[in-house]
Parts: C-alpha cells; sequence; structure tokens
C-alpha cells in the first residue's frame, strides 16, 4: 500500500492589482493563508508532499512529482497523473506546457522512450490514445468521428473506452506529432477568466506492454515469458468554475455546470477513499465517467500523483482553500499497485511447475529436515545419558568397593586391636596388683561399651589390659633409639606411638611401619598399662572416625543411586520422544509423497488443458478466419462499405 502522492502548484500572478490583504505563503511543503501584515489567518495552512512556488518550471514539477511514475510505469505498473484546480491556476501549462517550458506529458513522453531505450532486455510495444470527457460525453480525440464513446468493464481488461483509437508509436517525437494532432480537437473556449479555458477533462493515454527478449545462449527468455501490460494517464482536468465570474452563459454555462459536477463527483470518492478503509462504504466511481475511467488510479492498482494549481490572487481566495480541501483529502488516499502480468499458457505453465518445485522444496526443508535434525539431538542427548550413566554406575561400583575395603579393614583393626588387648591382659595378670585390675576391668567395660558397638566387632575379653607383643623380631629398620628401656617416659611414649599409628591406613597399609613396634618385655608394667590405655584411646577415636566416614559413604552412595535412578528415567522419556519424532517424520514423509502425487497429477491436468486449449483456440481461429472471409464475399455482393475498426492487441506485436 503507498499513499497517494500531493502537491501544490501556485501560478505566478496574473493581475496588476496588487494584494491588498489576504495573500498566500510558502515554506518548504507547508502553505498558509496570511493577513496583510503577515499575521497568519488561523485554520487555514496545509502541509503537502511538495509545494512548487511561481519560480518553480514545469522540468522540477516532473523531477519530484510524475518521473518516478513514468519509470515505474516502464516497469509494469499502472500510473496516473493529474492536474486539479480552478479554472485559470495553470493545469494546461503544467501539462502540456509552453514552447519553452514543456509541459509534464512532454516530459513523459521523452523519458519512456530513453527507458525503453535503456532496457536492452525487453522488447517493447507503446500504444496511445487521447480522450476527453466534454458535457459527459467520450470523444476520441485522434478521431473526430469517434464521439460519444461508451466505458465498459471486463475481467481482461478492467474498465476501458470501447472504439477508442489506439495508435503504436515507436517514438517521442511520433507521440508529440500526435498529441499535437489531438489538440486540435479538443474543446476550448473563452471565459472572463481564462481566453483559452479547456471546457473538458483530457486523458492522454500510454499503453506500455513489454516482454523479456529472447536469450539464444540461454535458450530462454531473459526475465522470463510473461508480458508485462501498464496503462499511464496523464489527466488535464478542466477547472472548477463560478459561474458569477467566469460569467458563462449559453454553451459555456452548460459545459461550466457539467464540469463542476463531474469534479464534484471526483471530490465524492476522494472524501469517501479518505475516510479508510471501514467507514468509507461505498464508492461512487460510477456517477461520473471521470471518476469510472480513473478508478484504477484513485484507490486501486495505480501508483499516482496529484498536482493542485491554485491562483494566487485574492480574489480566489475561496477557490484555493477549496482547492487545499480537496489536496488534504486526497493525500490521505492508499493505493496498491502491482506489475501487471500476462501469462501465456506455456509461461503459466512453468511458472507453476517453478511453484510447485518450490513448494516442494519448502515441505522437504521445512519439515523433513527439522525432523532430522531433532531426531539427530535426541540421539545425541541419549547418547550423552548413557556415557554419564555407565560413568555413574562406575563409581558407584568402586564406591561400593571401597567400601567393602573400609569393612574389611575395621572388621581386622579391631580383630587386632581386640587381641592385642587379650595379651596385654595376660601380662597384666601375672605381674599386677588387685587394684589394677579393677581399673583395666572398668577401663574395658568402658572401651567395650563405648568402641564396640558395632555388631560386626567382636566383644572384648573382661579383662582388658593394651599388649604389643605379636612382633618378636625386632624390626630392620626402627626409628626408636637402641636402648629404649632406659627412656621410657611417658611423653617420650607418647610421641613415638603417634608415629607408631599415626592413622588406621597407614597401618594397614605400610608394613614398613608396623616394625616399629617393640618386645613387650622391654616395657615395664606401669608405663605399658598406661600407653596401652592411650591408645586405646586414639584407637577408639579412629573408629568413631572410620564410622563418620562410613556413614558419609552411605550418603553419597544413596546420593549416587537417585542420580542414577534420575538418568535412567530421562533416557526412557528421551527414547519415548525420540519414537514419538521417528512417528512424525514417518507421517510427514507419507504427507510428502501424497502431495507429490496430487502436484503429479495436477500437472498431468494443466498439460491436458493446455492441449484442449491450443486445440479449442486453433478451432476458433479457423472459424473465426471462415467467418471472416463470408462477410467479405457478403460485403462484396451487397458491396456495403463496413467502418474500418480499430484494435491492437499482443499479437500485433511488430516483428
Ligand atoms: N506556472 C506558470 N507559469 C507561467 N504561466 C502560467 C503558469 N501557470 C499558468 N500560467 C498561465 O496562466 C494562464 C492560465 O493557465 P491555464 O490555462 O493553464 O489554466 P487552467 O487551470 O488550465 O485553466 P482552465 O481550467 O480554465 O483550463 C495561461 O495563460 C498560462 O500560460
Amino acid at each position: 500500500m503507498e499513499r497517494i502522492c500531493v502537491a501544490i502548484r501556485v501560478r505566478p500572478s496574473i493581475s496588476d492589482e496588487s494584494s491588498t490583504g489576504l495573500h498566500w505563503k510558502v515554506e518548504d511543503n507547508r502553505i498558509s493563508l496570511h493577513k496583510r501584515l503577515g499575521t497568519p489567518v488561523s485554520g487555514v495552512s496545509h502541509a503537502f508532499d511538495h509545494i512548487f512556488d511561481e519560480s518553480c518550471a514545469n522540468s522540477e514539477v516532473y523531477e519530484r512529482l510524475t518521473k518516478d511514475i513514468v519509470h515505474a510505469a516502464v516497469e509494469g505498473f499502472n500510473g496516473t497523473v493529474f492536474a486539479y484546480g480552478q479554472t485559470s491556476s495553470g493545469k494546461t501549462f503544467t501539462m502540456n506546457g509552453s514552447q519553452t517550458d514543456p509541459g509534464v506529458i512532454h516530459q513523459a513522453v521523452r523519458d519512456i522512450f530513453s527507458k525503453i531505450q535503456e532496457a536492452t532486455d525487453r522488447e517493447f510495444l507503446v500504444r496511445v490514445s487521447y480522450m476527453e470527457i466534454y458535457n459527459e460525453e467520450i470523444n476520441d480525440l485522434f478521431a473526430v468521428e469517434n464521439k460519444k464513446l461508451q466505458i465498459h468493464e471486463s475481467l481482461e481488461r478492467g474498465v476501458y473506452v470501447s472504439g477508442l483509437r489506439e495508435e503504436i508509436v515507436s517514438s517521442g517525437e511520433q507521440v508529440l506529432q500526435l498529441i499535437e494532432s489531438g489538440e486540435v480537437n479538443r474543446h476550448f473556449g473563452e471565459t472572463n477568466m481564462n481566453v483559452r479555458s479547456s471546457r473538458s477533462h483530457t486523458i492522454f493515454r500510454m499503453v506500455i506492454e513489454s516482454k523479456g527478449k529472447y536469450d539464444n545462449h540461454r535458450d530462454e527468455y531473459f526475465s522470463g515469458d510473461a508480458v508485462r501490460v501498464s496503462v499511464l494517464n496523464l489527466v488535464d482536468l478542466a477547472g472548477s468554475e463560478r459561474i458569477a465570474k467566469t460569467g458563462a452563459a449559453g454553451v459555456r454555462l452548460k459545459e461550466g455546470k457539467h464540469i463542476n459536477k463531474s469534479l464534484m463527483v471526483l471530490g465524492n470518492v476522494i472524501n469517501k477513499l479518505s475516510d479508510g478503509v471501514k467507514q468509507r462504504g461505498h464508492i461512487p466511481y460510477r456517477d461520473s465517467k471521470l471518476t469510472r475511467i480513473l478508478q484504477p488510479a484513485l484507490g486501486g492498482n495505480a501508483k499516482t500523483s496529484i498536482i493542485c494549481t491554485i491562483a494566487p490572487e485574492e480574489v480566489h481566495v475561496e477557490e484555493t482553500k477549496g482547492t487545499l480541501q480537496f489536496a488534504s483529502r486526497a493525500k490521505r488516499i492508499t493505493n496498491c499497485a502491482q506489475v501487471n502480468e500476462i501469462l501465456t499458457d506455456a509461461a503459466l505453465l512453468k511458472r507453476q511447475k517453478l511453484e510447485i518445485e518450490e513448494l516442494r522444496k519448502k515441505l522437504q526443508g521445512s519439515r523433513a529436515e527439522v525432523l532430522e535434525q531433532e531426531i539427530l539431538k535426541l540421539r545425541n542427548d541419549m547418547l550423552k545419558y548413557e556415557l554419564e550413566r555407565e560413568k555413574l554406575a562406575t563409581e558407584l561400583e568402586e564406591e561400593r568397593k571401597s567400601h567393602k575395603e573400609h569393612q574389611l579393614k575395621l572388621g581386622n583393626l579391631s580383630s587386632q586391636v581386640i587381641s592385642d588387648c587379650d595379651r596385654s591382659s595376660t601380662q597384666e595378670h601375672e605381674s599386677s596388683k588387685q587394684h589394677h585390675n579393677e581399673e583395666s576391668s572398668v577401663n574395658h567395660k568402658k572401651f567395650e561399651e563405648e568402641a564396640f558397638r558395632t555388631p560386626c566387632f567382636k566383644a572384648a575379653p573382661s579383662a582388658f589390659v593394651a599388649r604389643r607383643g605379636i612382633y618378636s623380631k625386632l624390626p630392620d629398620f626402627s626409628p626408636l633409639p637402641n636402648a629404649f628401656s632406659t627412656v621410657a617416659d611417658e611423653d617420650t611414649w607418647q610421641r613415638l606411638n603417634k608415629g607408631y599409628i599415626a592413622d588406621l591406613d597407614s597401618l594397614q597399609v605400610t608394613p614398613a611401619r608396623r616394625v616399629q613396634s617393640f618386645p613387650c618385655g622391654d616395657v615395664t608394667p606401669v608405663s605399658s598399662h598406661r600407653t596401652d590405655t592411650s591408645e586405646i584411646e586414639h584407637l577408639k577415636r579412629q573408629l568413631e572416625l572410620a564410622i563418620a566416614e562410613k556413614e558419609e559413604i552411605q550418603k553419597e552412595f544413596s546420593l549416587l543411586k537417585a542420580e542414577k535412578d534420575t538418568l535412567h528415567r530421562m533416557a526412557s522419556e528421551s527414547s519415548q520422544e525420540l519414537s514419538k519424532v521417528v512417528d512424525q517424520k514417518d507421517k510427514a514423509v507419507k504427507e510428502l509423497i501424497t502431495e507429490t502425487q496430487r502436484r503429479q497429477e495436477l500437472e498431468k491436468e494443466i498439460k491436458q488443458f493446455s492441449v484442449a486449449f491450443a486445440s479449442r483456440q486453433r478451432s476458433l481461429l479457423s472459424f473465426h478466419t471462415d467467418f471472416k472471409s463470408k462477410i467479405e464475399s457478403l460485403k462484396a455482393q451487397n458491396s456495403v462499405l463496413v467502418p474500418k475498426s480499430y484494435g491492437y492487441g499482443i499479437k500485433d506485436l511488430p516483428g
């Protein structure tokens, strides 16, 4: 959708009277009415796409307002440029121009042919026609005999004037000559306002057909073999007039009434179109011939621009205000222009094939590819989960093993402690007194209660005294002094004892440490008792630590188990999803196959249709030729003159 481009052009003042009060002021794209001292009149200020002041030449108007539309017409877009305004405001001057300042039509014609020259990959056929709407009747300006032409509408051609002469042209000069000849037939008349006032609306029309040239190297058309057909209307409207001002009477009065009526309908159409899609309702295009012919340009398939001409004199302020209001409404209208292409059967078939191909690609690309990717992703995820699960299972197994080993170690340790205690207790019996017995009995009980609660440990013997007689031989290496018996003070013992069993692990794993023990005979009973007690304490601590460690491992174990369960669940969910996606893919593939079959059937049908169409065309052609020859012979027989009809189609293309 694009808006209609609206511009204002101010004609130079032609009155000798200097303004005594109101005057128009142009600032950039805004025009406003001012009082004598320059105070703006409130509510009379309008902005437009362009405002051309008195000094602007037609070339500037063409450059800024019309050129783009003309170029688009060469490319296949419909275009309309029209001049609107009160009588004597400069419409004809803008459209036709003068010797020194050629108008919009003149420049458009030249520009079109230079554009055609540039487009080397296309061949063109240009047809021109020139008509006027005079007193609500359509006359052909290229053929005076073609009067009161009728408007028709068909699906193929849209709205058209039947019987209008169209000339095939090949150069700008040819067109300008034709226009000149047409101008002679146009209705002008003298009024109080304009010595040469247009008494009709004129529409100069160029129909531009083009087709891509055939490229022999590539064995195909440069830009497809579709034919583009566009219509460019260059319209010079008759000016609205106040009968009192123009002093019209008789014929001029009748003309004036028709002019005003059709301009009023144009105003109504513009008003309705500017209301917006929802409010506009019925558009009265059919109320006048002008609006009927200009229908595609107003809210239809065309690029349109309107040049509203105004007279700057104070005496025309009211008319100028009306023109500016019309222009303000018109600039709200949106059109939807698109390239007009006519497809031959072959082009249609080719285009449909391409479309089918594209659709097929899209179908394959959009669904199957996405599904493939999804499946791949899910497979990767599954693999990842599997690996993680395996890793966790291995870790779990290792943890289990180490847990077992720990338990085994603990069992060994406790049985070792028990056997050590047993031996110490026997020695104690032989050497110590009664109170020692009691004390060790208490100690033993305490130990039994505190340290050996775990069921896997054996119950301790009733008389428990630590003893270290298991290693009878002295070690090859020992950190102890040779004459240990003389330094059996408690501190030294404690220190050495610490080094002796630093922790349970080193005790079990490093045999060299074991040989740090020494025969019990070297130790005095009293000090042996003390040392054993502290050793037990130490062992108890170690045991407690081992139990805590075991609990920790158990906790870790249950966490790992939970994690493993989650992974299992995720893996099964993934596999379910995977099977769902695979199902979906299968379905899509089936759909694709059905679609392809359908397309193939369609292609076949199109082929059959085009064959039938071609044969029908051939039979119609032969019928037409027969019919024509029969008419000719009848004509010859009756010697009746039949008026020549004019009609050119794409088949009349030269060469
Ligand atoms: N921009 C301009 N520069 C110079 N002269 C102009 C300009 N515009 C209009 N004129 C002159 O003003 C007069 C009236 O202009 P024109 O005939 O183009 O008006 P019009 O709007 O077509 O009038 P009508 O509706 O009566 O046909 C002409 O003599 C024309 O040469």
